[in-house]
């Protein structure tokens, strides 16, 4: 058996997202879970002052595990079920205007997560081609900008800034990954990087397509 602390590493949370996918390009909702559960456990890693982030991303899990233990579980295998159900029974908020009746949808917490998942993609790609000397802080806030940024009130933006200034330099949080040399875990993010972006984009197609990106 496997030393659970040596197999705790980025690079088994990444590959994990490989699961998330079957052959016909189905997103499964467990394995979704499972892996988003690995990158707090990861981001837990980096310092408490992350645990306002990783506060939210657990209760938008809880809420996922929610639906997927409730009697309508099977709707929730994956998120192209999911959707259907949901937006075929009417039970996701689609106008802002309105008073919202569903602000725990599946639809709309996965979505919350699918866009943190664009922000990891560019976070760890910049980590990946930067130079040795880059800032970490400066490579986060840039992911951070084009993707969450625009979705998060100023307070929020503000402790996220404060948050990003405390990240090690890049070397050291190459190695945090626990993949070996900061050249290894450069190695590794190039193998295991696809799996996120696979996932990211069956989703962000499925969400297009049912015009759902901008669920309030
Ligand atoms: C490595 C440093 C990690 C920095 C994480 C950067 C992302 C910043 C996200 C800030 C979220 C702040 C908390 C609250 C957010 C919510 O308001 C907001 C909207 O939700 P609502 O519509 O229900 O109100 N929630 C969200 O947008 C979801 C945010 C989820 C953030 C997930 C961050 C995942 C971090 C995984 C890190 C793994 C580290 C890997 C790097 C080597």
């Amino acid at each position: 058996m496997g030393d659970p602390e040596s197999d705790f590493n980025l690079k088994v949370i990444l590959v994990s997202f490989k699961q998330c996918l079957t052959e016909d390009g189905q997103v499964l909702l467990d394995h979704y879970i499972t892996s988003w559960k690995g990158l707090v456990r990861f981001l837990n890693s980096l310092g408490a002052i992350f645990s306002f982030i990783s506060k939210d991303v657990v209760s938008k899990l809880q809420i996922m595990e929610g639906l997927r233990n409730s009697p309508q579980g099977e709707h929730y295998t994956s998120l192209q079920s999911m959707v259907a159900y949901e937006v075929g029974n009417k039970l996701v908020d689609i106008d802002r205007r309105s008073r919202p009746r569903y602000p725990n949808s599946g639809c709309r917490t996965v979505l919350r997560l699918h866009r943190a998942l664009r922000w990891l993609q560019l976070f760890l790609e910049g980590l990946r081609t930067s130079p040795e000397d880059a800032s970490t802080s400066t490579l986060c806030s840039d992911a951070y900008n084009t993707t969450l940024a625009a979705y998060h009130s100023w307070i929020i933006r503000q402790a996220v800034t404060v948050a990003f200034c405390t990240l090690p330099t890049r070397k050291v949080f190459l190695e945090a990954m626990n993949v070996g040399s900061s050249e290894q875990a450069v190695e590794m993010l190039g193998e295991a990087l696809p799996f996120i972006e696979n996932v990211y984009d069956i989703s962000q197609k499925l969400y297009a397509e049912h015009s759902l990106l901008d669920l309030p």
